[in-house]
């Protein structure tokens, strides 16, 4: 062999290596953002933050044209945890199925789907018209071997997506997915179920004092006051003797559902006690709080209640209210400030029963006891 030749083959060795080291080093990038993407996935706590990078963040990452997710969700259970979510308006959409119908005309036999789509089949797995999809991977979300979802990749070039190529790592990402889907809706699920009081199913008293400290913390960035109003059962120690405990547990779960539907999103109602309840009301000042304590008191007054042998009845309330502008405190700890606010709300009620029930009794911030007397001072 001439040298020339072997020059020359020298070279050809040297640009073939060029290749597979770029190539090698492409694909460790490739790699290496799968991973940083898997690890963003795994952190994520909430179904809206795990939503929110799947169908936007994705898009950027992996430099696709549109993203699109469709979730099994027969029993509303990730939609309920999505209340204040907005999905991303452009492109990518967020669909909710409640059968398996449409999953199983997909995948019918669970396996990925990587290529062009027909266009059955694109309308299907991107409705937004005009999608500028050339190829795609439509990935099954997969648990339990059960298709709990269906993950859509679009992108414009009709090369990236094709079927002589081998996808492992887009496999591999939506298995991942599929685990973390499932963990966010069961993990906050869980979470709401323990700050649930089950009986009424408005907050119980463990999320009702983690709730305070956060709104008194916001009522203080914002520098606006904090309301809370306890209001208290009057006499129900008789209608549990008169009509039973059922009718009892009955009328505490019409209370709870009727102070749910009175105030807004953003105050809590919470069962503080027994025939306690408590309420936070964010940004509101003395004078309003006062008369939606007064609205309702006389809205619980004329609501009519059953026994089991449909006898009506009615029920009275003592409400007690009190006040905070944290802002105003800026020395004492936020935990200290809820504790006081409680208690204030607390002796007001107390007092409102000592006036003889059936009424709103206000009681300021800080509520300090008055000192005792000492009588050998005297
Ligand atoms: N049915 C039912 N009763 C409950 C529940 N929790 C507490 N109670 C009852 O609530 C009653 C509270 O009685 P008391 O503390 O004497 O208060 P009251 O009878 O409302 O009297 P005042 O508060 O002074 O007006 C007791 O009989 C408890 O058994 C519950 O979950 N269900």
């Amino acid at each position: 062999m001439g040298l020339n030749s072997l020059e020359k083959e020298n070279q050809e060795l040297k640009r073939t290596l060029r290749l597979i080291v770029s190539k090698a080093e492409r694909n460790e990038s490739i790699l290496n953002s799968f991973f940083e993407v898997e690890l963003r996935l795994l952190s994520c706590g909430r179904l809206s933050e795990l939503l929110e990078l799947i169908l936007v963040d994705f898009k950027a990452l992996f430099r696709l044209s549109s993203v699109n997710l469709i979730l099994f969700d027969p029993e509303h259970a990730a939609r309920s945890l999505l209340d204040e979510y907005v999905p991303p308006a452009t492109g990518n959409t967020l669909r909710f199925v409640q059968s398996q119908r449409l999953l199983k005309s997909i995948y019918p036999n669970q396996k990925m789907i990587i290529g062009t789509p027909s266009s059955a089949l694109k309308s299907e797995a991107f409705p937004v018209a005009d999608s500028p999809v050339a190829s795609c991977a439509l990935l099954p979300l997969i648990r339990q071997n059960c298709l709990i979802g269906s993950l859509h990749l679009g992108s414009s070039d009709a090369s990236r997506y094709t079927e002589h190529v081998r996808y492992d790592y887009i496999q591999h990402l939506a298995s991942v997915v599929s685990v973390c889907i499932e963990n966010c809706i069961n993990q906050e699920n869980l979470h709401r179920l323990s700050s649930i009081d089950m009986l009424t199913k408005v907050h119980n008293r463990r999320s009702f004092e983690e709730e305070i400290v956060r709104e008194l913390s916001r009522a203080s960035r914002s520098a606006h006051s904090l309301a809370c109003l306890f209001i208290d059962l009057d006499h129900f120690k008789m209608v549990n003797d008169t009509y039973g405990h059922q009718t009892g547990d009955r009328v505490l779960r019409t209370v709870g559902l009727f102070l749910n539907k009175q105030l807004r999103k953003t105050d809590t109602i919470a069962r503080y006690g027994g025939e306690e309840f408590a309420i936070l009301l964010p940004n509101c000042d003395k004078e309003r709080a006062l008369s939606i304590a007064e609205t309702l008191r006389k809205k619980l007054a004329s609501l009519i209640f059953r026994d089991e042998l449909s006898r009506p009845f009615r029920m009275t309330t003592s409400i007690g209210v009190s006040l905070c502008h944290p802002e105003k405190n800026p020395t004492t700890k936020l935990e200290d400030m809820a504790y006081q606010l409680i208690q204030a709300a607390d002796k007001a009620v107390y007092n409102s029963k000592d006036s003889g029930r059936n009424q709103v009794a206000f009681m300021p911030f800080p509520h300090l006891e008055a000192p005792k007397i000492q009588a050998d001072l005297y």
